[in-house]
């Protein structure tokens, strides 16, 4: 996960591949919940990992389930519908950060606990959760008897659960269903607690999100309560309804998710498709049909029962006027799917946009402006129109995931217009919450014009703190690292282990150009043995600069330097990075401190190791080191023209960082 304050995304071209969704984010809570509410273990495989599900885990937990990790599986032991009696006696806190499928249905659940065995809970969220409305659903249990009290603002979290109070359930429950279709998720999820006689639901106003109610029916008969329906307008739950745990429930891929990477088949699936795998034909949610909306756009797709595979068909993409009540969430999506298209496009009934993670008829409407698109929205539509001249912007995402996830899309402008734009996407770890490692998912399967991601490169002499400096912009920037050192000192141990004269160019440069050599974890391994510790020898140091004063050997690796420069972008630390090997990179800077600094730094960090170390000899080899890096013929160390000049004899390495980041922060266009 991307846990920076912004991610900028490079021009895009095309995209190919497969991916593998993360759990479905509506299934993970609900089957979490009735888990957590049954007898016996519940054994769920391929749950979600997300903040939304984290919260649920943390209040069934306190809720007192036994929840244990068990390699995939998750294995929870349910309540069997009765708090024990430390939580009868002093109730519970639960924070349920910014998660509505956590918050509406534990608000249901434990208001009927609290009112049939007496407790009291309290309910909350971050500031954004109690702005979210869940009147309607507060209503509907006062009106069962439930003792309930807004902490805040009628209406909305934080709530005060208490009990036990009388419950009249010999009358049907009457919820709104148009707000928002979790507050009769949430009944249907907690009345069979109460079900010694049937319990009518029935529905007040015309039932949004259909799709969701049939999940949750779905999963109830799974954990063995059968519900009867009417239409969409009355729900019965029969008289003796228990949560029975099924033993093993799998967690299908997460439907609205896989809305993204459609769409990138889509627009970018020029050659080849995008496999998304995970949702399919048989899939429970309702954002599957997500894909039929795609192809109204123009896009081509199959589909087996858990794979569906996109590439673009009609290009550009079909204007569409479409009624987006079935697919609320995977909507989003073709908000930006829009500026793709061949002329406005109105997205209909979307009026539940409005109380999610944020306002997000405003958010998107705001945002797409931002990128140069003309944009109408009414209360409960959003109208866009094609763009084609694109502008660079910074997209803020209100903290919402699915805003960063759209507009990871914009970056694939170069599609439609010749002067292709960035897009920075500010917060991009807010993908967390249901979708945490979304953005290394889409790197994986879309491509860029090399020339087009940027690189960053540090150039200098020998402990000047490039390795340092590179490590910690990379970090800021969610960059790539490039230590090309690493790869002079691997070659010269390579010939060393081989017994080939380090004076021998074309040997050593033959051994350079074949090197099996891995990064994992931070860990160099070559020919499978561990040499990370042995890199960073000082002896270990001098076989590099030795190697590498060879035009051979420098040409044997510059290949695979130029393979490292990969999305999002890369910072490359070296001697002629600058130079030779990314010469067209936007911002180079040359590295500098005294001798004498880098000479005690180094002391220093070999003295940190524990490995010992002389001060003179240190400066000495330090001193031959630079002379000959300097004096070779082949690509010596120096200042390429239009490098930035950093001597940081007298900064920290906070300062340093800082001015770097200024400077390339001073190129872009946001
Ligand atoms: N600006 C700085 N101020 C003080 N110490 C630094 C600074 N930059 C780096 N160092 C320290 O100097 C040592 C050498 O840095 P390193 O990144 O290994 O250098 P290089 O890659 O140039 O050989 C490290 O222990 C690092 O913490
Ligand atoms: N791009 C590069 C990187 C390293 N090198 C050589 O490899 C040696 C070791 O590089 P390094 O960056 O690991 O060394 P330190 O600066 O960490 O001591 C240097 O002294 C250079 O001679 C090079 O020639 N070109």
């Amino acid at each position: 996960m991307y846990k920076i304050p912004f991610l900028d995304l490079p021009p895009l071209q095309a995209a190919a591949g497969t991916v593998r969704l993360p759990g479905s984010k509506s299934i993970s809570n609900r089957v979490l919940l009735l888990a957590g509410l049954a007898e016996g273990e519940t054994l769920i495989q391929d749950l979600l990992a997300s903040d939304d599900t984290a919260v649920m885990l943390e209040a069934l937990r306190q809720l007192g389930c036994d929840v244990r990790q068990d390699g995939p599986v998750l294995r929870v032991r349910g309540i069997g519908a009765q708090l024990n009696d430390g939580v009868r006696a002093a109730g519970l806190k639960l924070f349920l950060g910014n998660a509505g499928t956590a918050m509406r249905p534990l608000a249901a659940a434990l208001a009927l606990l609290a009112a049939t065995q007496g407790a009291t809970f309290e309910l909350s969220g971050v500031p954004r959760m109690h702005e979210r409305p869940i009147g309607d659903l507060v209503d509907a249990l006062r009106e069962l008897g439930c003792e309930i009290t807004c902490l805040g603002q009628e209406g909305f979290p934080p709530l005060r659960l208490g009990g036990p109070t009388p419950l009249t359930l010999n009358a049907p429950v009457r919820v709104r269903g148009d707000v928002s279709s979790q507050f009769l998720t949430a009944l249907l999820l907690a009345l069979p607690l109460v079900s010694a006689e049937d319990v009518v639901i029935e529905v007040v106003g015309e039932l949004i999100s259909k799709p969701y109610i049939h999940i949750t029916l779905e999963l109830l008969k799974r954990f063995g309560i059968e519900v009867r329906r009417d239409g969409w307008e009355r729900f019965t739950i029969p008289a003796g309804s228990r949560y029975r745990s099924p033993g093993e429930v799998h967690v299908e891929g997460d439907a609205s998710s896989a809305s993204y990477f459609v769409a990138l088949g889509a627009l970018a699936g020029i050659e080849a498709p995008v496999r998304i795998e995970g949702v399919g034909t048989a899939s429970l949610q309702g954002d599957v049909r997500f894909v039929e909306a795609a192809a109204l756009m123009g896009a081509t797709v199959s589909q087996g029962p858990n794979w569906v595979e996109v590439r673009r068909g009609a290009w550009p993409l079909k204007a569409l006027d479409l009624d987006c009540n079935h697919i609320p969430d995977a909507a989003m999506t073709l908000a930006v799917m829009a500026l793709y298209a061949d002329g406005p496009s109105t997205l209909r009934n979307i009026a539940s946009w409005r109380v999610k993670e944020t306002d997000r008829i405003a958010a998107m409407a705001t945002e797409l402006q931002k990128l140069g698109a003309t944009v109408e929205e009414g209360p409960d539509w959003l109208r866009v129109n094609p763009l084609h001249d694109w502008k660079p912007a910074s997209i803020h995402t209100y903290d919402d995931h699915r805003v960063a996830m759209c507009f990871s899309l914009a970056a694939l402008n170069p599609l439609v217009t010749d002067r292709p734009v960035r897009v920075r996407i500010e917060d991009p770890a807010c993908v967390a919450k249901t979708f945490p490692d979304y953005f290394e998912t889409l790197f994986e399967v879309v491509r860029a014009r090399r020339a087009d991601i940027p690189v960053i490169t540090i150039d200098g002499p020998t402990a000047s703190g490039k390795g340092t400096l590179a490590d910690e912009v990379a970090h800021a920037l969610g960059y790539i690292v490039l230590d090309s050192g690493a790869l002079y000192r691997t070659a010269g141990l390579a010939a060393f282990h081989a017994g080939v004269s380090l004076d021998d160019g074309p040997a050593v440069a033959q051994i350079a150009a074949t090197l099996d050599l891995h990064f994992r974890k931070g860990r160099a391994i070559l020919q499978g043995e561990d040499i990370t510790d042995l890199l960073r020898e000082e002896a270990t140091g001098l076989m590099a600069s030795q190697v590498a004063a060879h035009p051979e050997v420098r040409q044997a690796l510059h290949q695979l330097q130029l393979d490292f420069r990969r999305l999002p972008g890369l910072v490359a630390d070296g001697r002629d990075m600058g130079t030779a090997v990314f010469p067209d990179a936007p911002l180079k800077v040359f590295l500098t401190a005294s001798a004498q600094t880098r000479a005690e730094r180094r002391y220093k960090q070999l003295i940190d190791k524990g490995i010992s170390a002389n001060m003179e000899s240190l400066r000495s080899d330090l001193e031959a080191r630079d002379a000959r890096d300097k004096g070779r013929a082949a690509s010596p160390l120096k200042p390429a023209q239009d490098a930035q000049l950093l001597d940081n004899s007298g900064q920290t390495i906070e300062e340093s960082k800082a001015l770097v980041l200024e400077w390339w922060q001073s190129r872009q266009p946001f």
